[in-house]
């Protein structure tokens, strides 16, 4: 055992006591009824010590005996006192070869102190500076927690990320020390942790900094910050809505050797040299987004960690770790995030690291901190998180697949897989269920809870959680749950494998400009959606806009979002530098929802560029040219007329003046976009009728189960654009490349099988056409129902059952299975209110079907139904080349067959989808 066991462990056992408490108050604030009464404070203050500590050495051998989530859990919802074999973990000081690690994974040694700190007032014996005061009234844990949010923006001391990750380790410990020997119990240990803090922080921001963000102008000459620390953690002083800084990055000391230069660079620039800009009237909670984006997942997000952010740095790699691992995420060399440390998740004693390892590692360049013994203890148990924020709350919301067999512990049926990437709060993993067969993406979080950042974290992960779980929509990042276990959380969330576009920049250059008009036509759908829901992104570039294979794009990290009430309300300091808007820099009003569209229109000059506007200069002359300055980013030439006018329109200064993301919408340069999807082939079954079954597979679970909710809201906000731009036909945009859907695969047969064939876990449809419900319809859908539809280029959703796959845009989806092809025949002639027409329109509480003189009432919605059988069936028939024949006429009719016709006519189908895929000149006849 290395000599700083005795120190580095006291600080453990006061950490531990404080994570216990800060853990148990996410567990009380996302308790589940089925906790039942948890008095979080008295429960979290209850524990002894000993508890503490022998529940974290039974997490910890429970993380290191198997890391898979899909091990057994050990839940912090369990009061320690109900655990008989907890035991005190190692004392300080004692040297490991001197602990008796017993099977229970307990030091001997250690029982008797802790005993005695447990029976002396439950408090850890242990030596309080007395320059560390409390903070005198200081609200509870949970006080804190649920106003983690309104911290950064109400509280007077800024948390300056810098002061925790930055504290000399001998400060370290002697605060760490001062807290043990609080009186209070462990959540009020966390509470004078974070007095001292706070208090820590006062006094840092009392320092002059470097930067001030805020009323308060900066005052400070760059001298006065260690280089190695200090230099780039602009201290910002909270506005309305600011307070702690936020988790940082930005005040790791060592992200990335490119931090490292960017510190240099920054120290340099004259930015530093001790003339800021006194006309940029910094303000703002100091929140600067991820980080973690900022070298790992796209850089430049402000989230404390301005040394990664204030330079644009073209080739730093992939930032993200790819489906495809490059060296840079696999080696352990000093470019490795994980050597630099650069992306903590919330506590920089976690990141970076190999969470299962005991391996001891240098917290904040000198400290070390080991993971203490596991006793065998492993309890599993229901964690709020599945409860309180997991899909729970939306019946839409698919959860976890195991959720079905084991609601209470999703996590226990996901195994961890690669790395996909890390970013602020934590590592991002695959998650694949063995037993279903079914990616998703794992973030996983290990909580701590002895200093600020943390609790930004938390408060930041518990918004995202909270925001995601009501957003479904298929340009939005699906969230499938949540859950603790032990001192980690779990975050689910549907798995985009293409990884985002800053990596997709970073690894195949600059976009054609089709590519450009689809993502920034999808960015806008979601975006669309997102703001009608009140809901700021604040975050929005390359690094945060996932891509899935098929080039559907998706918004992600919702880290930053805030749902405001108002039309505007006070901005905080959030986003990432070079895509940040002017009035967010400058804190003056304007919309909040705009914010978005300047990042967009930045995001697509990264897009053509791969880089973002302003990228040459330096973080902090970036802000102040689009802070300060009237100067509009350079537009490439190549870009299009509409391209560039599109960038124009969100780049305008004044945010009042900017589109909505509604409006840019019918912009020339997103309006005819085309899907880039490409045709999907349609798995040919095996056998006829069980080719039935077989082609509800084909169709893949995931596609089923993910189509969009239906959503009123959706519908209003799409339907609001069709008004607009009316319904003629000669609008219709169908896609090149049809694929399933008009696959005789999707024969009627299909049709029999309800929703729930699938997988037994996908909900009734709430639009199901009375041959759905009858059990006889829904073709190709493989009853689904769902049906994204786009007409007159307009998104409309429709859905049934788990929803929320990612289609969307110009072309007619159903069941998952885009029409791809822009087969025109199918459905030529459609006029706005012809019946065909109209069955494809979605009719429900909407205005489309209105428009359309469809009922409105009553009349459930079944059109991808009846578009599927006609097209199913006039495939089979004998003229199917001969366009014109094809009756989709909706009072054509569907003669009932027997099985064995059905079975005839499958085969049928069959051959002659066999003979016709693959030749799409059939389809271009016209
Ligand atoms: N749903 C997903 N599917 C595939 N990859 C993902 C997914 N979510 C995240 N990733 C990968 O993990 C990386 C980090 O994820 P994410 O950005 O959400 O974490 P974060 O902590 O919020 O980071 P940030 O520092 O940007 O706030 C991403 O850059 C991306 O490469």
């Amino acid at each position: 055992m290395p000599s700083w066991w005795g120190k580095s462990s006291s600080k453990e056992l006061k950490k531990k006591a404080n994570k216990e408490s800060f853990i148990d108050t996410l567990h009380r604030r996302f308790k589940s009824p089925s906790d039942g009464n948890l008095n979080g404070r008295s429960g979290g203050s209850r524990r002894l010590c000993s508890d503490t500590i022998s529940e974290r050495g039974s997490l910890s051998r429970a993380v290191s005996r198997s890391p898979s989530p899909s091990s057994k859990h050990v839940s912090r919802c369990q009061s320690f006192a109900e655990r008989p074999h907890a035991q005190p973990l190692p004392l300080p000081g004692v040297h490991p070869a001197n602990v008796g690690r017993t099977d229970s994974g307990i030091g001997i040694l250690t029982k008797p102190r802790l005993e005695k700190g447990a029976n002396s007032s439950l408090f850890l014996p242990l030596p309080r500076p007395g320059c560390i005061r409390n903070r005198p009234n200081a609200p509870d844990l949970d006080g804190d927690l649920a106003t983690a949010s309104v911290s950064s923006e109400s509280t007077t001391d800024s948390d300056d990320p810098a002061d925790s990750s930055h504290r000399s380790p001998p400060a370290t410990d002697y605060d760490l020390g001062t807290r043990t020997t609080t009186t209070s119990p462990s959540s009020a240990m966390l509470k004078d942790q974070c007095a001292i803090v706070n208090h820590s922080n006062s006094k840092e921001a009392k320092k002059p900094a470097s930067l001030s963000f805020g009323n308060h102008t900066s005052s400070t000459s760059p001298k006065r910050r260690p280089i190695s620390s200090h230099v780039l953690n602009l201290q910002v002083p909270q506005h309305v809505a600011s307070g702690s800084a936020p988790d940082s990055s930005m005040s790791s000391p060592s992200r990335s050797p490119m931090r490292a230069s960017s510190t240099e660079q920054v120290i340099n620039s004259a930015f530093w040299a001790g003339k800021p800009y006194p006309d940029v009237n910094f303000l703002g909670s100091g929140h600067c987004s991820s980080p973690g984006s900022g070298y790992n997942s796209g850089h430049n997000s402000m989230g404390g960690d301005m040394s990664g952010q204030l330079f644009w740095q073209q080739s730093r790699g992939s930032p993200e770790c790819s489906p495809i691992p490059s060296p840079r995420m696999t080696s352990p060399g000093p470019s490795s995030r994980v050597q630099s440390g650069a992306v903590t998740p919330i506590h920089p004693r976690a990141g970076g690291t190999i969470i299962e390892s005991q391996t001891s590692w240098t917290d904040d360049g000198k400290q070390q901190s080991h993971r203490l013994p596991l006793p065998p203890v492993t309890i599993s148990s229901p964690s709020p998180f599945s409860h309180s924020n997991s899909a729970a709350v939306s019946p839409s919301v698919p959860r976890s697949p195991g959720r079905a067999e084991n609601p209470t512990s999703p996590g226990s049926r996901w195994k961890k897989g690669k790395l996909l990437g890390r970013g602020t709060f934590g590592h991002v993993y695959v998650g694949f269920n063995s037993e279903r067969g079914e990616l998703c993406a794992m973030k996983e979080v290990t909580l701590f809870s002895d200093d600020a950042k943390s609790k930004e974290s938390a408060k930041q992960l518990m918004q995202e959680i909270s925001l995601l779980s009501r957003l479904q929509h298929p340009n939005i990042v699906r969230y499938h749950g949540s859950e603790t276990v032990g001192d980690r959380l779990y975050i689910y969330l549907e798995y985009v494998s293409g990884g985002s576009i800053y990596k997709l920049l970073q690894e195949y250059g600059q976009l054609g400009e089709l590519v450009i008009r689809s993502y920034t036509q999808q960015i806008l759908s979601g975006l669309a959606f997102l703001h009608s829901k009140s809901t700021v992104h604040r975050d929005i570039k390359g690094a945060n806009i996932l891509v899935d294979p098929n080039g559907r794009v998706k918004l992600a990290d919702f880290g930053m979002a805030k749902h405001i009430t108002g039309q505007s309300c006070p901005l905080s300091f959030k986003g990432s530098p070079y895509w940040m808007a002017p009035e967010v820099i400058k804190n003056s009003n304007g919309c909040n929802l705009a914010v978005d569209i300047w990042s967009l229109g930045c995001t697509v000059l990264e897009m053509a560029t791969t880089k973002p506007p302003w990228s040459q200069f330096e973080g902090v002359a970036a802000m102040f040219k689009i802070g300060n300055s009237k100067d509009l980013p350079t537009i490439p030439d190549h870009l299009s007329d509409e391209g560039k006018d599109f960038v124009r329109q969100c780049l305008q200064r004044d945010p009042l003046h900017r589109p909505t993301a509604a409006q840019l919408l019918e912009h020339p340069f997103v309006k005819s976009t085309a899907p880039l999807e490409r045709p999907i082939p349609s798995p040919e079954p095996t056998d006829p009728p069980p080719g039935v079954t077989n082609g509800v597979k084909a169709m893949g679970i995931n596609q089923a189960r993910n189509f969009p909710t239906l959503d009123s809201e959706k519908l209003a906000v799409h339907s609001s654009r069709v008004s607009k731009t009316g319904l003629l036909a000669s609008d219709l945009h169908i896609p090149r490349n049809i694929s399933c859907p008009v696959s005789p695969i999707g024969s009627p047969l299909f049709h029999s099988r309800s929703p729930q064939h699938l997988n037994g876990r996908m909900s009734p449809s709430p639009i199901a056409s009375p041959r759905t419900t009858s059990g006889s319809s829904t073709p190709l859908t493989g009853g689904t129902g769902a049906i994204p539809f786009n007409h007159l280029k307009q998104s409309v959703y429709l859905q049934e059952g788990f929803g929320n796959m990612p289609y969307h845009t110009n072309g007619m989806y159903a069941n998952g299975l885009a029409y791809h092809d822009s087969s025109p025949d199918l459905f030529r002639g459609m006029q706005p209110g012809s019946p065909i027409f109209s069955e494809l329109v979605p009719c429900e509480n909407d205005l489309i079907g209105k428009q359309l003189g469809r009922p409105t009432q009553g009349e459930p919605y079944d059109g991808q139904s009846v578009l599927a059988v006609r097209v199913s069936r006039q495939l089979l028939r004998d003229h199917v080349k001969t366009k014109p024949s094809l009756d989709l006429s909706p009072n054509s009719p569907l003669p009932s067959r027997t099985g064995a016709e059905e079975t005839s006519m499958f085969n049928k189908g069959k051959e002659r989808w066999n003979k016709f895929k693959g030749d799409e000149t059939w389809l271009e006849a016209d």
